[in-house]
This record gives C-alpha cells, sequence and structure tokens, in this order.
C-alpha cells in the first residue's frame, strides 16, 4: 500500500512540511500548489529536497476551472495548463489534479468536458504527464464522480484517469457502492478525508472541517470497500482541510494521518475479507476488558494525602513491592499503585507534572498482541529496565506524557501483584466500589481528534456522539469513548482555555491528563454513608441544584431529601436508567475522585450535572487552602 498525504494537510512551511511527512513514513506526497508557491527554492530545488526526504511527488494540484469555458477564455485555459506543465517537469511530478469548474462562465455539457479534456490529455501525453480529473462537490456542472467518470470514458485518452475523492462522494451522500462499476485502472489517484456530520455548505463544511478517517463520521470504509474492489492499487493520499490542523504540530498531524490509513485499510480487509488489501497482517482491534490498575506518581511528602483519601474511600493498602518504593491499594477489583520511587520513569512524571495518574493498566486478552497492534499502528512502545524478579508487562507511550500497561492472563501477566508484591493488610471492610467506572483525561482540545484516534484505531473502544461542557469560564468538549460491554470507558476532554478548570489543571499539572478517576459503587448511598464516617468530605452541593432537581425528573422529598444529604448529583433518561454520582475534593495539581452508580446500564457521564460540580469546584478553589480530602 502506498501511501501519501496532500500538504495542504499539516501546518509549517514546506520544509518543515516535507520532513514531518518523511518522519512518518509516507511513500509520497501532493504538492499544494500555494505551498510550493511560497517557498524560496525554484521548483527544481523543490522536487530536489522532495526526492532527498525519500519521497515521491504523487500529485501536483489543483488545476482549476479548465473545462467548459467559451473563448476566449478557453485558450487562456490551455496556456494556463502549458504553464503547469513546464512547473510540472522542473518539479519531477507526472500527473496532475484537475478539478470541476466552478467559474462563472463555465458552460455545462458532458460531450463539451469530455472534449476539452481528452485536448488537454493530448498535449500532456506529449511530456508523458497523466491528468486526473475530480467532481468538486460544488462544482458548477460536475459535482459527482459518476458524472466526471463519464466524461473521463468518453474523453478516452490512456493518460486521462478519474480521481476520487471519499469527502466529495460521501459529503452528497452518493452511494459509494457506484465506484465498484469504474474499472480500477482508469482511477488515477484516491484522496482520502472523513469529517463530522454537521449540515452546513458544502464548501465551507470541506475547507474547514475535513479529518483523517476514523476522526469523524463518513462511511470512509464503505467508500475504501468500493474502490479497493475496482482493482484501483495506486497511492492512497489524506487531503484534510482543517483549521486546527493548520495550527497543529506537523509532526502529530502526519502521524495521525499515517495511522488513520492503516486503520483503515484494517478495516476494509476485516469487513469483506474477499478483496485484496496490500498491508502486513495485524492483530484486530484489541477488546479491553477493563482497568486492572491506576498508577500514581509521587513523592514521599505528597503521598500522604493521597493515602489518606484513599483509606476515606474505603482501600486497603494490600501490598508493598519486593524492590521498591510503590505500594498497591485495593478495593473491590480497584487497585491504585502508589509509586514514590526515586528514579525511573514514575519519578520523571513527577518532576514534571507533580503528583498525578503516571501509568494506566488494561486488562486484555493477549499483552503481546496488543502491543503488536499498537505498533502497526505507529504507536511507540515503552520499555524500562526490569529490577530482580519483575516481569515483563509490555506497555506503550499515551496521552500526557503518561504509559499504558497491557494485563493478561494468558501470559500470566495477571500474577504480578502476587510476584512483585509482598502482601500487608488484609481488607477489614469496603465501603463498595467495585471496579473503575471510567477515567476522565483532559487535554487541549486541539489534541482531541488525536487521542480519539489513538485509543479507537488501537483498541475496541467506541466513540459516542461528542457533548459540550459549560465552565462559566468556556467550553469544554467531551469525548466519551468506550468499550461495546461498558467495561472500559475513557472521557476526553478537550480545554479551549486555560480558564476552564481543565485548562486550568492542564497549566497546573504540566499537561497530565487524568483529572479525575470514577469509581463504581453497587450502592451509593451506603458508599456515601461510609465514607463520610471514614472523614471523606465530598463536594458540596449548593441547594439551588436541587430544586432544579426536583422540577426536572418530578422526583419526591424523600429522594430528593437523600440526595441532597450526600451531596449526589442525579440524571436519568426516560426508560427508567439514572446515573448517580458525588464527588470528592480536589487533591494536589486538582485531581479528583468520582464515586458513580449506574441504574439499568444508563450510558451517561452525567453532562447536564458537570456545570453544578465545576461551578462547585471553583467555589472551593477560589476559596483556597483546599481542604486536604
Ligand atoms: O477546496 C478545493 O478547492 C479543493 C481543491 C482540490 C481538491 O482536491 C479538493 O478536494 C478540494
Ligand atoms: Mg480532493
Amino acid at each position: 500500500m502506498k501511501t501519501s498525504i496532500a500538504t495542504v494537510s499539516i501546518a509549517g512551511n514546506l520544509r518543515e512540511k516535507l520532513a514531518a511527512i518523511a518522519d512518518a513514513d509516507f511513500d509520497g506526497l501532493e504538492i499544494f500548489e500555494q505551498d510550493f508557491l511560497q517557498d524560496a527554492a525554484s521548483p527544481r530545488e523543490v522536487g530536489q529536497m522532495v526526492r532527498d526526504h525519500g519521497l515521491e511527488v504523487m500529485l501536483y494540484q489543483p488545476f482549476r476551472d479548465f473545462e467548459g469555458l467559451p473563448e476566449p477564455l478557453r485558450t487562456r485555459a490551455f496556456d494556463r495548463a502549458r504553464h503547469k506543465f513546464d512547473l510540472m517537469a522542473e518539479l519531477g511530478a507526472e500527473q496532475m489534479l484537475i478539478c470541476s469548474s466552478i467559474h462563472p462562465q463555465a458552460l455545462g455539457g458532458i460531450d463539451r468536458a469530455a472534449d476539452d479534456l481528452a485536448e488537454l490529455a493530448g498535449i500532456a501525453a506529449e511530456r508523458g504527464l497523466r491528468l486526473g480529473y475530480e467532481a468538486l462537490a460544488w462544482g458548477r456542472h460536475v459535482n459527482d464522480h459518476r458524472d466526471a467518470w463519464e466524461i473521463v470514458r468518453r474523453a478516452d485518452q490512456p493518460n486521462l484517469g478519474l480521481i476520487l475523492d471519499s469527502f466529495h462522494t460521501l459529503s452528497r451522500k452518493i452511494d459509494p457502492e457506484t465506484i465498484r462499476r469504474i474499472p480500477g485502472d482508469k482511477i488515477f489517484f484516491v484522496q482520502l478525508a472523513d469529517a463530522p456530520l454537521i449540515d452546513m455548505d458544502l464548501l465551507y463544511w470541506s475547507r474547514h472541517f475535513r479529518n483523517m478517517p476514523g476522526e469523524g463520521d463518513l462511511p470512509v470504509v464503505d467508500f475504501m470497500r468500493a474502490v479497493t474492489a475496482t482493482g484501483y492499487a495506486g497511492p492512497l493520499s489524506l487531503e484534510i482541510f482543517n483549521d486546527q490542523f493548520r495550527g497543529g504540530s506537523p509532526h502529530g498531524i502526519a502521524r495521525d494521518g499515517h495511522r488513520s490509513l492503516i486503520w483503515l485499510m484494517d478495516q476494509v480487509r476485516r469487513a469483506e475479507p474477499a478483496l485484496t488489501v496490500d498491508l502486513p497482517a495485524i492483530p484486530e482491534n484489541i477488546r479491553v476488558q477493563g482497568v486492572e490498575f491506576i498508577e500514581f506518581a509521587s513523592n514521599a511528602a505528597e503521598a500522604p494525602a493521597l493515602e489518606a483519601a484513599l483509606r476515606q474511600m474505603g482501600f486497603h493498602r494490600e501490598g508493598q513491592h519486593r524492590n521498591k518504593s510503590v505500594t498497591v491499594w485495593k478495593q473491590g477489583d480497584i487497585r491504585i499503585v502508589l509509586n514514590t520511587e526515586e528514579t525511573g520513569f514514575a519519578h520523571s512524571f513527577f518532576l514534571n507534572h507533580g503528583t498525578g495518574v503516571c501509568d494506566i493498566g488494561l486488562r486484555v486478552e493477549d499483552a503481546q498482541a496488543t502491543t503488536a497492534r499498537a505498533a502497526a499502528l505507529d504507536a511507540t512502545l515503552f520499555h524500562q529496565p526490569l529490577g530482580p524478579g519483575e516481569l515483563d508487562i509490555p506497555a506503550i507511550r499515551g496521552v500526557g506524557g503518561s504509559i499504558l500497561h497491557f494485563i493478561d492472563e494468558k501470559s500470566g501477566l495477571d500474577d504480578v501483584w502476587q510476584v512483585e508484591f509482598q502482601s500487608t493488610e488484609q481488607a477489614a471492610h469496603d465501603f463498595g466500589l467495585t471496579r473503575v467506572d471510567h477515567l476522565a483525561e483532559t487535554m487541549n482540545y486541539d489534541e482531541m481528534l488525536s487521542w480519539t484516534l489513538f485509543y479507537s484505531s488501537i483498541f475496541d473502544l467506541q466513540r459516542l456522539p461528542m457533548i459540550d461542557v459549560i465552565d462559566p469560564d468556556g467550553l469544554v468538549r467531551s469525548q466519551a469513548i468506550a468499550s461495546p460491554d461498558g467495561s472500559t470507558r475513557i472521557t476526553l476532554n478537550g480545554a479551549q482555555s486555560h480558564r476552564t478548570l481543565a485548562g486550568g489543571f492542564l497549566v497546573d499539572s504540566m499537561g497530565s491528563a487524568v483529572q479525575h478517576i470514577a469509581l463504581a459503587s453497587k450502592d451509593i448511598f451506603a458508599s456515601a454513608q461510609r465514607m463520610a464516617s471514614a472523614g471523606f468530605q465530598p463536594l458540596p452541593i449548593p441547594e439551588n441544584y436541587y430544586d432544579d432537581l426536583r422540577a426536572r425528573y418530578g422526583l419526591d422529598d424523600d429522594d430528593i431529601t437523600r440526595l441532597r444529604r450526600w451531596n449526589i448529583l442525579y440524571e436519568a433518561d426516560d426508560d427508567g436508567r439514572a446515573f448517580l454520582q458525588f464527588y470528592g475534593r480536589p487533591l494536589q495539581n486538582g485531581l479528583f475522585f468520582e464515586i458513580v452508580e449506574r441504574r439499568g446500564g444508563y450510558e451517561g457521564y452525567g453532562a447536564l450535572n458537570a456545570p453544578f460540580r465545576i461551578a462547585a469546584l471553583k467555589r472551593l478553589m477560589r476559596g483556597k487552602a483546599i481542604p486536604r480530602a
């Protein structure tokens, strides 16, 4: 499989783009005219720069407003094309994209367009160049790949073919199955882009909101299945116009793009096994069976506050690491690891971010298969020297400088608690907390798509619709991803301003990701009561909230009294499913715990309650001197 990306898709000047594209392992690129005109180097030098990076110029684009023009515009359009052909020769580009005309004077007619393109193809053939014709979704006369194909077919020139772009086809809801009828060798180039489903003007949508395959809502897998079925064997090229990407990290965006293409073709192969996909075999999306552990990095001065908070929530110190200053705290199926080592990864995390979650252990069926898939999807494997008797647990780098470890039963990695730890305390009691319900990770808004793609391409984690969380000082967008059985849930919260609670956390923790940890209770009222008697102080929720709640759900006085008594927030749907939650007070760096109970399989996360929670936290934090849990 040959991969390519249009220079327009990433930030930076042309040289930065080339470096990032080469680094991300693409085979080639589409040179966008603008990128190249802005560079000081001559076309010949630019061509050499591309080849010096080990890349190939796979397409020169775009050539606009060519077909269907009346004279004298028609002659001028041919002159313009000749000039571009000269330039392409210098650049070493053999193929040009012609997009369907939007010229106000362009005349319609399939044969007229076919005649113009056939004549131009003749001129291009003398120079050994190929032309590809693409239907823009907003083209004046041609805006459907079926019409573009009919024009190419009638023009009947060996060096004239069709260019398909998933955005133009899918944004107009044209059935991608229609592509299967086109001969693969007449498709000269394939451009890929996804996009979120937003009802807006096609041109505006295309120029600002495209994103990588798998980051949006368009049926890009169906599109590529149809393309693959034609026998098309040319490059797969990303052409992403996106406002955030233009200002993002060139390397990060290029890596995401490469990842998205591998994800896409892996999905194509799984959806339609009869197709031939030129991609090495990789394990399928990894099913996550839950969170095995959450590891905090801390130090001797800060750890006691966290230990006190754990005790107040009903955890006991179950084990002490045999070689290291690491303890494990347990309740139900929840394990929280506290690492106060003065060397190694956790320590460097602590130095960078302060006390925070440096490592998450996920339960999987096969840890080796997990890192194999992650590596194939361009994730970075993580290793650290092992101490005596320690297990080699596969790991990769995750969000916010943290690590993801993979624990399986198959290779005995789930024995780590017996092998590496000495048992210290027996459970005297528990407060009814059973498992990790979800982890809430905070990031800059601009990084959300990237981390969503990271999780959903490697794992079998599905995106729920994105929601807006209203912070009094700005908007936070929240993207939940969850395993199909709900055993693993992560919310990715994108902060657009440092004045939001989430944004403030990013500043204070120097970009740490896990801002809060939600633990599931089997009976939230019982847990709240027992935690309170152990000294746990919940986040106080104001009276107004409960007045509103009574009206919203028609709850009776007893219900309201009980909820208010324990500062529990409530959300429900029309089918009687409900979500109950309360929060602890922020610990070091603003990290906090949440206790939740899901009734009847409720799938949400309390979005309606989030503004109340945020306001309450901000009131507390403004009062400074945050009581330590
Ligand atoms: O937005 C545009 O003008 C434009 C240009 C060239 C393309 O290949 C495309 O898909 C869109
Ligand atoms: Mg295109």
